[in-house]
């Protein structure tokens, strides 16, 4: 039975990857509250005792010593913000899972960047349902989890069902070298996240198939006007799309060689077509053919997009897509 009551100085990350490692580790920092990383496997707690880091995900990063890390998942009753930090295709399952033990008072915040592979859903939607909860929030935005975590400067994005709620949350998540920004545009905020990583991996392709930084470019910002015109088909904000969740985060990934979406598509771009990977998190790989089929489903025209889905299910080289972008009519800017 989920406890009705919850306190908001008690925070927990849900999902020991880098990412939830990284955002535990600077809420902790900050002293505000008391902050625990909800581990799924043993291991991480006792790495974490043994050597004060969760090496499996940021190695060789010192954690403060204020964090409390489990494995037990009743540290969530009584949390007064919840953080989902684990991929976006687990975070319908880790939502079933947790039903139980999240307050409905919680503030429940989704760390992924992605949508539902299966039915093209929002995650907050998806998040929603199997919380039976309303008004979850999500934070977005450039940041890599190693520089969050060695307390490099970063600027992130928390949007919430209203900028009152977002403020509260901006102000308890945020730490003196991360800031984060509160919005009331959850759509706008996520599908950015999303959608970057597709085009992160389009640059990728452009780079590994020696074609030059003009190309990556263009890329850029044709792909900011396809995510401008995906999210307000769904009913997102276009404004949105050009602050640190859409266009902060693109130029992120499009061009550093941290970006695990950036590096899949260099792989790409290097033997052509789609080959195997390394097995680490590609997010943009799951949500290329998702939001190419929602966009055709919407009518709205995302060629990047398309292509960039056509050359990961194997339907097109790199060679004939990209003949095929260069061959568009010529329209207007
Ligand atoms: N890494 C980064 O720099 C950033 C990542 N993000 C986003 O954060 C999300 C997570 O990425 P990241 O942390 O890098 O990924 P990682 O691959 O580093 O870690 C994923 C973590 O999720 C855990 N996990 C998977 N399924 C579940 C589940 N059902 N319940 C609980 N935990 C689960 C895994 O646990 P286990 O180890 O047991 O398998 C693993 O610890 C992605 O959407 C990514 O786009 C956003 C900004 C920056
Ligand atoms: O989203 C990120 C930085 O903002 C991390 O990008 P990758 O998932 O491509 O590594």
């Amino acid at each position: 039975m989920a406890a009705e009551s919850v306190q908001k100085d008690r925070i927990v990350v849900v999902g020991s990857g880098a990412f939830g490692t990284a955002l535990a580790a600077v809420a902790a920092s900050s002293g505000k509250a008391s902050v625990t990383l909800l581990a799924r496997r043993e291991s991480i707690v006792e790495d974490f005792k043994q050597t004060g880091r969760n090496d499996s995900a940021l190695p060789g990063i010192d954690l403060p010593g204020a964090l409390i890390v489990s494995d037990d998942p009743a540290v969530l009753e009584g949390a007064g913000i919840v953080l989902f930090a684990m991929p976006s295709q687990a975070q319908r399952e880790a939502g079933r899972s947790l039903y139980g033990f999240i307050g409905k008072g919680a503030d429940v915040v989704i760390c992924a960047k992605g949508m539902e592979r299966a039915s093209g859903r929002l995650l907050t939607d998806v998040v929603e349902e199997e919380l039976h909860l309303q008004n979850v929030a999500v934070l977005s935005g450039p940041g890599f989890a190693a520089d969050i975590a060695k307390g490099l400067p970063t600027a992130m994005v928390v949007a919430a069902s209203s900028i009152e709620r977002a403020a509260v949350l901006a102000e308890a998540l945020s730490g003196a070298t991360f800031r984060l920004y509160p919005s009331a545009d959850r759509i706008g905020v996520q599908l950015g996240g999303a959608l970057k990583n597709v085009l992160a991996i389009a640059c990728g392709i452009v780079e590994g198939a020696g074609l030059g930084d003009s190309a990556r470019a263009a890329l850029i910002s044709r792909g900011l006007a396809e995510m401008s015109r995906f999210v307000a088909a769904r009913g997102g904000e276009a404004d949105t799309v050009r602050g640190l969740s859409g266009l902060g985060d693109l130029v992120l990934t499009a061009t550093s060689h941290q970006s695990r979406n950036l590096r899949y598509g260099i792989a790409l771009g290097q033997s052509g077509s789609a080959s195997g990977h390394s097995g680490e998190l590609v997010e943009g790989a799951f949500a290329a053919s998702v939001a190419a089929d929602v966009a055709r489903q919407l009518g709205v025209d995302m060629p990047v997009t398309a292509a960039v889905a056509a050359i990961i299910d194997g339907k097109m080289d790199v060679k004939t897509a990209l003949e095929r972008l260069m061959s568009r009519p010529i329209t207007q800017e």
